[in-house]
């Protein structure tokens, strides 16, 4: 049969009624004594039309059926729970995914059954876990909710069900008074989102605790945002930095501008500015955060401030005590670990350049005497000026001066031949009677004075240094003998 709108059908029902009235009038009018023929064919007329309108409506009635298995039909393929209530709150209709969502209520979801009786059962069955020991108030909420759908049909309800599932509830009322309730199972969503929020606080917690400065970028290198720690380090609030460029506080960005990108992922020492102008070294951490809508820097930065002062102090403290490992600490020329060094370095040198290298052993004449007749710390003050004198003669590159021992000078002259260290030998002699130190118990003029020994020669890859020292030490030897106050080379005195 062809599909035939609602309103032909009208129409022709009407007019089949019409008919068939006009038909059954006309035969009894006519009556079967007056025109038996022509009754007899309005009758037949009249229940031909009658079966017509019979057909027309069984047809209509096929159609309303069809119509309704289709609509069931639809309503089970959404994929939310779809439930009708009539006018009178009583349940009309419902797709499976209703009792998917509430199980416990499969007995319960039949047509007929009123929201708030269903509602009931299901808080008495503890199918709402936020309705437990406040059962009616939750109720009269519920269906407070319910009702205010009717005013504001766009806000949905979040509810929390058995086995901390969840479910969106729309409900909208139709024009006839009753109610259409979906349900939508967001679970996954709703867990997806506490798992955020938990991760969000835990970010947060360590944001505001950690002693690292925590600066947020954005790509241009502007302050987003910044943790308590940065706060205290630049010595800024939050809210002045913000929308800052990062130069403000890295000096390092000045002029030259390093981009955030080629620091991802590394971390780089560079100093920075505290408001206050005090200079800060600090270890800067960049990660990137590049999501489809965001993209971000991250800057994790630790001062290293104090460990670079006390890096400083450390080190200035180990040249102090290299320095006093070699250094006399009477007189602060070089000791006699120095001089041995020394020696040992310059007579290689010598060996290799095949250049001459020169010593020459200094001792104060009758110290013991001078010790004796001004006292000990007296004789010290001696020793330090004598120390003073000596530097002075031969305090040139490629000159030491050391304390050998006692009141004992070694003077070490590299590049240095025999002459040239009688030169010096000289000077120092010069110097110390220039001086005119006294020594009212020397015998030699009451004046301080100093007897040395010089030798010098081509160092020997055979030889040892030592030899050197040696052969100085007997030309002072010699001019102790010959009567102190003068100088003796090594030449004289073999
Ligand atoms: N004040 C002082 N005296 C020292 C120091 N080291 C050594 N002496 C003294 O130097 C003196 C050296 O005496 P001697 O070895 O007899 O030599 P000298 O008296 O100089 O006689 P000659 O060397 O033969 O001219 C001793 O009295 C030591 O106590 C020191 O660091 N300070």
């Amino acid at each position: 049969m062809p599909r035939l709108t609602p309103f032909f059908k009208r129409c022709l029902l009407g007019l089949a009624a019409l008919m068939a009235l006009g038909l059954l009038g006309a035969a009894f009018w006519l009556g079967p004594a007056r025109a038996p023929g022509l009754a007899s064919i309005a009758l037949g007329f009249a229940g031909l039309t009658l079966v017509l309108g019979a057909l027309v409506l069984r047809h209509a009635w096929q159609e309303t059926a069809d119509a309704k298995r289709t609509l069931e039909e639809a309503i089970e393929a959404l994929p939310a729970s779809v439930e009708i209530f009539d006018e009178n709150d009583r349940l009309v209709a419902f797709n499976r995914h209703l009792v998917e969502i509430y199980p416990h209520m499969e007995a319960d979801f039949k047509r007929g059954a009123r929201f708030e009786d269903l509602v009931r059962t299901s808080i008495a069955l503890g199918g709402v876990p936020a309705a437990k020991g406040c059962e009616e108030e939750w109720l009269a909420q519920r269906m407070a909710a319910r009702a205010k759908a009717r005013f504001n049909p766009t806000e949905p309800l979040l509810q929390n069900l058995h086995e901390d599932r969840w479910v969106r509830v729309h409900e909208r009322h139709t024009r006839a008074g009753g109610v259409i309730g979906v349900r939508m199972d967001v679970s996954d969503l709703v867990h997806e989102q506490q798992r955020l929020a938990a991760s969000k606080a835990h970010l947060q917690a360590f944001v505001l605790t950690t002693p690292n400065g925590v600066l947020t970028l954005d790509t241009e290198g502007h302050v987003l945002a910044l943790n308590p720690a940065a706060e205290a380090l630049f010595g800024f609030e939050a809210n002045e930095l913000k929308g800052s460029h990062i130069d403000l506080l890295f000096g390092i960005w000045m002029g030259a501008r390093l981009s955030l990108e080629s620091l991802v992922g590394g971390s780089q020492e560079l100093t920075a500015r505290r408001r206050d102008g005090q200079e800060l070294t600090l270890l800067l951490s960049v990660a990137e955060v590049k999501t489809s809508t965001t993209h971000r820097f991250v800057c994790i930065i630790t001062d290293l401030s104090e460990r670079k002062r006390q890096e400083v102090a450390l080190q200035e403290a180990n040249a102090q005590l290299a320095k006093q490992s070699v250094t006399d600490g009477l007189t602060g020329v070089g000791n006699r670990r120095y001089f041995d060094q020394l020696l040992q370095q310059e007579w290689q040198r010598s060996v290799r350049h095949g250049h001459s290298m020169a010593c020459i052993m200094v001792d104060i004449d009758h110290f013991k005497l001078y010790n004796d007749r001004y006292g000990h710390v007296a004789g010290d003050d001696c020793l330090i000026r004598v120390a003073e004198l000596l530097r002075a003669c031969a305090g040139r590159s490629g000159e030491a001066v050391c304390r050998y021992g006692g009141e004992e000078f070694v003077l070490l002259l590299a590049d240095c031949d025999l002459s040239g260290a009688m030169v010096v030998a000289q000077r120092c002699l010069d110097s110390i009677r220039l001086a005119a130190i006294e020594h009212d118990a020397s015998p030699l003029r009451r004046r301080l004075s100093l007897s040395l020994g010089v030798a010098a020669s081509v160092a020997d890859a055979q030889g040892v240094a030592v030899s050197l020292v040696e052969r100085a030490d007997a030309a002072l030897y010699a001019a102790k003998q010959a009567g102190r106050a003068r100088i003796v080379s090594s030449e004289l005195a073999a």
